[in-house]
């Protein structure tokens, strides 16, 4: 008897891992968990998010759903109790779809990511429409069919009208509410990276999972459209439509909906309702704020500082589409910049004018428009000069980075002397870009010298612990390991070190911090905050649809340059 009650009770939980510990496959019980002493239940009409300060540790706890992790002792019906299979797979009932970085099949190799700035090549062609929400898509009828409570009481053909009719309605208002409508006839590769986040979400929630996980689904959208998110999100969860678990960073806003947080601390997770954990929270970030940086001197070299950028007038139009409307921006040596603009607005193309990827990068000049790059036209300049002269760290680049090679952390950092993507030269210092194509000897020392002071000022030993498996290993063990190995947020904190390496006079950093944990975050602010990383001399631009993401704030002299996007005028 009283083992039907407890299974009777046990199916009435969303989740449940009673005191477990959580590890890796293949790992002991002697070997160090990745999450110790978890206590989680999730009962039915809870709303529940993960909130995490280190991204690996808070995604093992979304991944523990999946089945994706062992947990020590096992709960006694899986950690999701009441889902029941039928014929679907684990895969097909509890999707996780993660934000922190956007995925792109490209099997390891590079793959050219400029190519969605010039003409859109044949095999780029296929249409947001085609690729997520194909008319003739199995997957998104069969999971309209186990809407239907009775199916034998109808006929097949007025069955599949119905099927139909619920598919089309249920996309409709998806694409219309998170503001896909427009673009759904424009190829892929055509779409912002938020654009693209709102596209995966919408494209999850018609694939029908009974429970959703959606890890850091606010990175890259930009404000206005989080309300509409959250909106959306808690009318699927409330309809159990799917349920919705959401993963949230630390500096998250928690939606006012959600009624319950797990807290994923250094190792640990702490269970309770919302009000509670986010007091808790709140009283440990006022010790750390008392501990917080004062504010930096921004160079005020205004009058005597060196022209970098300077945009008269600038357009990129793609047929209809008038992305970006005579700009004018000039950026001086010195100049910390915060380029904002809502998804869409044109920030990614912006940079991409002035890295010189872009094919209208060329066609920036008549009586009243020009763009000048270090002194002269951009016509002036070979795109490989631009890369030795521009650092960058961007989604783009993270997604595209050839990861098939047995690249070295040291090589992946020293790619970044000449913006390049594969090692060249002895020791991967490159082969100089200059007309004898030969690095002198000065510059291979000074090259040499540079790597090692960016893992100094950058490396693990700077992270504070964050949840990494360093093993306490030393710099030099560390530049050997194969990039590809790392987990996301340190191939993150890698390329930060790849834009720095060369001392370029201007880094873009966009989307700077995706990925890394807390540690990490905090160790890279402070690099880039206190002249070392960043020197007097150099420019920087940030973009980020978050203030307090930007390493220097407004008591530091940042500036601000909005984009307001004028997409189809
Ligand atoms: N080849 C193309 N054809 C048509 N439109 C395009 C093309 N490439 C980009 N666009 C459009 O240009 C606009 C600007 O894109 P961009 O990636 O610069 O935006 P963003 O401000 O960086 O957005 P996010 O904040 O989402 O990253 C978008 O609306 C996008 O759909």
């Amino acid at each position: 008897m009283a083992a039907r009650i407890g299974a009777r009770h046990l199916s009435s939980y969303i989740v449940h891992i009673p005191k477990a510990n959580i590890y890796r496959f293949g790992d002991s019980d002697s070997a160090r968990p990745v999450l110790t002493g978890v206590d989680w239940t999730v009962r039915e009409g809870e709303s529940w998010a993960v909130v995490g300060s280190g991204a690996g540790e808070k995604t093992a706890l979304l991944e523990t759903l999946l089945g994706n992790t062992r947990i020590s002792p096992p709960p006694p019906a899986g950690p999701l109790p009441s889902l029941s299979l039928n014929s679907r797979s684990i895969n097909e009932a509890v999707c996780l779809v993660s934000f922190a970085h956007r995925p792109r099949a490209s099997g390891g190799a590079f793959y050219d990511y400029t190519a969605r700035y010039g003409a859109v090549r044949e095999e780029d062609r296929l249409t947001l429409r085609q690729s997520m929400f194909l008319e003739e898509s199995g997957l998104i009828r069969d999971s309209i069919k186990s809407f239907i409570v009775d199916r034998s009481a109808i006929g097949h053909e007025q069955e599949d009208a119905i099927l139909r009719a619920e598919k089309g309605r249920r996309f409709e208002e998806l694409v219309d509410k998170l503001g896909l409508k427009d673009l759904l006839d424009l190829p892929l590769v055509a779409l912002s990276n938020g654009q693209t986040r709102r596209a995966r979400i919408v494209k999850a929630l018609l694939e029908q999972p009974d429970i959703l996980l959606l890890d850091e689904p606010l990175t890259g959208l930009d404000f206005k459209t989080r309300p509409t998110l959250f909106h959306l999100l808690h009318s699927v969860h409330v309809s159990n439509n799917p349920r919705i678990i959401m993963g949230l960073r630390l500096q998250d806003p928690v939606p006012e909906w959600i009624s319950h947080i797990a807290l994923v601390q250094d190792g640990r997770v702490k269970t309770g309702e919302k009000t509670t954990i986010l007091q808790e929270l709140n009283d440990s970030r006022a010790k750390e704020s008392s501990r917080s940086t004062s504010p930096v001197h921004i160079p005020g070299l205004e009058a005597k500082a060196k022209v970098l950028v300077d945009m008269q007038n600038v357009n990129v139009r793609y047929h209809e589409r008038h992305v970006l409307k005579d700009i004018n921006w000039t950026i001086r040596s010195g100049d910390r910049w915060h380029l904002q603009g809502a998804n869409g607005s044109g920030k990614t193309t912006l940079l991409s004018v002035l890295t010189g990827d872009h094919p209208q990068s060329y066609t920036q000049r008549g009586p009243t428009s020009a763009l000048t790059l270090f002194g002269s036209a951009r016509r002036a300049h070979a795109t490989a000069y631009l890369r030795t002269r521009i650092g960058v760290v961007s989604p783009e680049l993270y997604n595209a980075w050839p990861r098939a090679r047995d690249m070295s952390v040291w090589e992946a950092v020293a790619t970044g002397f000449e913006g390049g993507f594969v090692p060249l030269g002895p020791r991967g210092l490159g082969t100089g870009l200059g007309a004898s194509g030969k690095l002198s000897a000065h510059e291979r020392a000074w090259r040499e010298e540079r790597v090692w002071e960016v893992l100094r000022g950058l490396g693990p030993h700077t992270w504070g612990g964050g949840g990494v498996p360093t093993g306490g290993e030393t710099m030099e063990e560390f530049a050997l390991r194969p990039f590809a190995a790392l987990p996301a947020g340190v191939q993150s904190v890698v390329l930060l070190m790849r834009a720095l390496v060369g001392r370029p006079p201007l880094v873009l950093l966009d989307e700077v911090w995706a990925g890394m944990d807390d540690g990490m975050v905090r160790a890279a602010r402070a690099y880039l905050r206190d002249g070392v990383g960043i020197g007097e001399e150099q420019a920087v631009v940030v973009v980020s649809h978050w203030d307090d993401e930007v390493p220097w704030g407004v008591e530091d002299g940042v500036k601000r340059f909005r984009l307001e996007g004028c997409v189809g005028t």
